[in-house]
Order: structure tokens, then sequence, then C-alpha cells
């Protein structure tokens, strides 16, 4: 039976909560339409999420589109006010006093058009200055900053004449750029190459290695989130439908794997096996997914090898269960978790 939610946990002895979240519900309210076009229902968009986050904790919300995270990590900022429940943060209410939270963390929203106009280096001494720095310290920040994350070459170009994913890292580096115990990242890698991805990853990590800083984090990546984060809620429909380690989440779709079967054009209509295979596939394109227990993963695997099927077959892999796969037997929808 799967949780739906994320309360106190007990696994983690010693550790200090950082962020507590009880009972938190938000409606995005409905819209009469306007014209010929249809109303617009009320959204339930957070709908009794619990959650705890330990201090030192890189804490994962992981869902398809619309799943709520967005509207979760708003409130636990303080820029939008649930209609019901509490966020603790740092044994601040949250709720009650809102514009606590820009002393208590850093917030990365999913755009930031907001510093478009500044170059690269500005913006981050500009996020240091907010958070408190002096002049000559916000600087100082700002230029280790964005060394740790190689922008030290873009630092004199404005935001808005960068590309998409440099404009992210950028807006990382002013995320990163004075200190916050607290680190509210939503979907800080988007839209960034694999050499962004790791600076981004390790200078987190390293803010939480060093300094203790305990981060909150979307992402709709499933390897990201198998390898950098300590725990992950998994979001649906405005409600946690899971939450455990990467490690704890896989164990939940036991010892199955996984197998793709990627055909050339169309499999061979006339094999009785494989038109058994096609009933318990997940089908998408040429491609094949079945969850199987190893033996019969095996047996599957010797009879499309060996048969005439494997004329048609352009690929196959055996893979150990995925995040992705947790998400699909917790019955989520399977769209939107992007594999990269
Ligand atoms: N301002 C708004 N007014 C009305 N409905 C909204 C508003 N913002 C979000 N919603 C709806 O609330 C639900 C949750 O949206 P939210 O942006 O929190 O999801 P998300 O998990 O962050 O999605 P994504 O991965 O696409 O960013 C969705 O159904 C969305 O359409």
């Amino acid at each position: 039976m799967v949780e739906a939610g994320c309360p106190p946990d007990d696994g983690a002895a010693g550790s200090v909560t950082a962020l507590a979240v009880r009972g938190l519900t938000k409606t995005y309210p409905g819209r009469r339409a306007r014209g010929r076009s249809r109303d617009q229902p009320a959204v339930r968009a957070s709908d009794g999420i619990a959650l705890d986050v330990h201090r030192g904790e890189i804490f994962g919300l992981l869902g398809p589109n619309g799943a709520g995270k967005t509207t979760l990590v708003r409130q636990l900022t303080g820029l939008l006010r649930p209609d019901e429940g509490s966020v603790s943060l740092l044994g601040h209410d949250l709720v009650r006093y809102p514009r606590r939270a820009p002393r208590l963390l850093a917030y990365l929203g999913q755009d930031a058009t907001a510093i478009d106009e500044l170059t690269v280096s500005l913006a981050a001494e500009t996020a240091g200055r907010l958070r408190g720095l002096e002049a000559a310290d916000a600087r100082r920040a700002a230029h280790e900053t964005l060394d740790e994350l190689g922008l030290g070459e873009l630092a004199a170009r404005p935001l808005k004449r960068l590309s998409g994913g440099e404009r992210r890292l950028a807006a990382v580096g002013a995320t990163l750029t004075g200190e916050r115990p607290v680190l509210v990242l939503d979907e800080p890698t988007s839209g960034m190459d694999p050499v962004a991805r790791r600076a981004v990853w390790s200078a987190i990590d390293r803010r939480r290695a060093e300094r203790g800083a305990t981060v909150v984090l979307v992402t709709h990546n499933v390897i990201e989130a198998e390898t950098v984060l300590d725990r992950v809620a998994v979001l649906d429909g405005g409600r946690v439908i899971a939450c455990d380690t990467p490690g704890g989440l896989k164990s939940l779709v036991g010892d199955e794997v996984r197998l793709d079967l990627v055909w050339r054009e169309q499999p061979p209509a006339a094999d009785p096996a494989l038109a058994r295979l096609r009933e318990d596939a997940r089908i998408s394109g040429r491609r094949w997914t079945l969850r199987l227990t190893p033996e019969r993963a095996r047996a599957v695997v010797t009879t499309v090898t060996a048969g005439p099927a494997f004329g048609a077959l352009d690929d196959f892999t055996l893979a150990t269960p995925s995040l992705e796969d947790v998400y699909l037997a917790l019955g989520g929808r399977g769209e939107g978790l992007v594999k990269a």
C-alpha cells in the first residue's frame, strides 16, 4: 500500500526537519467563458499535501505536466497562499509570514524573465546584494559562482542575448549567489546541455556538502532524479502518490525488469508468441515496453532472438526498474516524465 503523502519518517536517525508541510490545499478558481469557448473548471492543484524535508537533504518533486509541482513550490516559497494547510520552514510559519521566505531560501522559478535585461555578472551580483552582501562581497561571490558554473566567458553578456540553456544557467548562477540555508529550484537544468547540467548538480551538491544547504527540487528528468536526490515525492493530480528514496521507490516494482523491443517496421503478425506479448506491452510507435520477472524476460529474449521475429527486430534492451517504471506502476499517466 503506498502512502498518500510524505509524512514524518523515522528513517533518518538524528535528522532535523527543515521543511514541514501539512494538509496543503490549493484550488485555482474556475472561469466563466465569454463568447463561445467553454467554461474553465476549477482545478485542485494541491490536494492535501504532507511532506517533511530534512536539513541537508536533496529532495525531489517528480511528476508529469500539470501534477502540481510548481503550485506546491510556489506555496513553499511564500509566493502563493494556500487555501488550507501549513508550511513551516526552519521553524517559520510561511503561510502566516510569507515575507520571511526570501531571508530563508533562494528560489529559482520556471522562468526568470525579470533579470533578462541584466548582464550575467550583474544578475548574480544583484542577487548577492539582495541577499545582504556588501558590494565588494557580492561581486566576489558572483565571480566565484559564475566560475563554478563555467559562465566566466559570458559574464558581460546580457541574459536576453544568450541561448535558452545559457540563460537558464545564468539564472541558476544568480540563485546560488549569496548564502541561503534552503534552495528551492523549479527545473533548474531545463534546456541545458550535459556539461552545464553536471556543473549545476556539482554546485548544488557542494552547497549541501560544505554549507549544509537543504534543497527542494522539481524535475521531469528521471535520470537526474535517480542520481542526485536523497528522496523523491511523486506527485499526480495534486497529491503525493509515493515518497521514498529512489531505491525504496524502485523496490515497489519488485524485481521486475524492463524489456524494450524496437521493431524495424511491424513485428510478424502471425507469430502467436508475439501476439501474447503484444497484450502485455506498452506500445509507443515501433517500441514495445514490457515489465517482466527476470525469468520471463530471459525466456522472451530467447524466443524473439531465436525465432522468426528476430529478422524484424531492430534493437532490444533489458534494464532494471527506473523511477519511470515506478511511476507507471503507481498508476500515473506515464506522460511528461522525460528520459534524457
Ligand atoms: N494560474 C492558474 N490558474 C488556473 N489553473 C492553474 C494555474 N496554474 C496552474 N494551474 C493548473 O493547476 C494544475 C497544476 O499546475 P502546475 O503548474 O502546478 O503543475 P506542474 O506539475 O508544475 O506542471 P509542469 O510540469 O507542466 O510545470 C494544472 O492542472 C494547471 O493547469
